[in-house]
């Protein structure tokens, strides 16, 4: 059987540049579906668990950015293997809901398009990192990267530097947005771009009507989220 086949409960990720509001839309989320009573669960990449939180300390610090993208991109894909084995897996197979703020499409566009790459060089690390486990909705929130860097800087502790990947220039963030616009556009059954340069209530409103339509036969059985 398939490890698709063999888990009951739902892996929803969340995608996109830099302060496009991600955690914002998880958390509302969360709140929505626990009010129709899912057992849900939030985590975040990279981390999620102990030692991908310490991989995560070691490459937003800026430790792995002398050694290149290569070893940035093995780096995410070791804490990924941890998060997934301790923490995604068991979740769906309990027939959780995993709201993560981030995953493979990540390092797709972090390291394999700007990093350069290849398609190659990140199939092959998918197929061994991810053993299977593939998200059934991804969630691509849109905006241009000024506004995403400046909300991201307003959000910052005053005087706090810039994370490894923030502090990169507007033509890497520009990069970005188009990774994951080519991402969304190559695999259209798992991933829909949502608008996100709108009010927090219009986005979330949004992405309820998606998750309505996408994962509907599950969806319609919650009083909570029906219309
Ligand atoms: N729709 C919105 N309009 C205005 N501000 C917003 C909106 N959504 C979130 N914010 C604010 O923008 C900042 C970034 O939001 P959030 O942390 O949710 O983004 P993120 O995508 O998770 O960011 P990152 O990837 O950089 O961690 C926060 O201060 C948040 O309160
Ligand atoms: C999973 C993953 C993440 N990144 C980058 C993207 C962000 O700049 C940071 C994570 O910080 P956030 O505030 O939690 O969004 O890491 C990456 O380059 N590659 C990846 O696979």
């Amino acid at each position: 059987m398939s490890d698709r086949a063999k888990r009951r409960g739902r892996f929803i990720t969340f995608e996109g540049g830099e302060g496009v509001g991600k955690s914002t839309q998880i958390r509302l989320l969360e709140a929505r579906l626990r009010d129709a009573g899912l057992d849900v669960v939030v985590t975040r990449e990279p981390g999620g668990s102990q030692r991908a939180e310490a991989i995560r300390a070691y490459i937003l610090g800026g430790g792995a950015r002398e050694l290149g993208p290569m070893a940035e991109a093995l780096l995410f894909s070791a804490a990924r293997i941890d998060h997934i084995d301790s923490l995604i897996r068991p979740a769906l197979q309990a027939g959780k809901w995993v709201l993560c703020d981030r995953f493979a499409d990540s390092t797709r566009a972090y390291q394999g398009a700007n990093g350069k790459l290849g398609d190659e060089v990140i199939a092959a690390l998918e197929k061994v990192t991810l053993a299977g486990v593939r998200p059934d909705l991804t969630l691509v929130l849109d905006m241009p990267p000024a506004i995403g860097l400046r909300r991201a800087a307003a959000r910052r502790e005053a005087g706090a530097p810039a994370d490894r990947f923030e502090s990169e220039g507007l033509g890497f963030h520009a990069r970005l947005r188009k990774a994951f616009h080519q991402i969304a556009n190559a695999e259209p059954e798992r991933c829909v771009i949502v608008n996100a340069d709108r009010t927090a209530p219009e986005v979330e409103a949004d992405i309820f009507r998606i998750i309505d339509e996408r994962l509907g036969d599950t969806v319609r059985r919650l009083p909570a989220l029906a219309r």
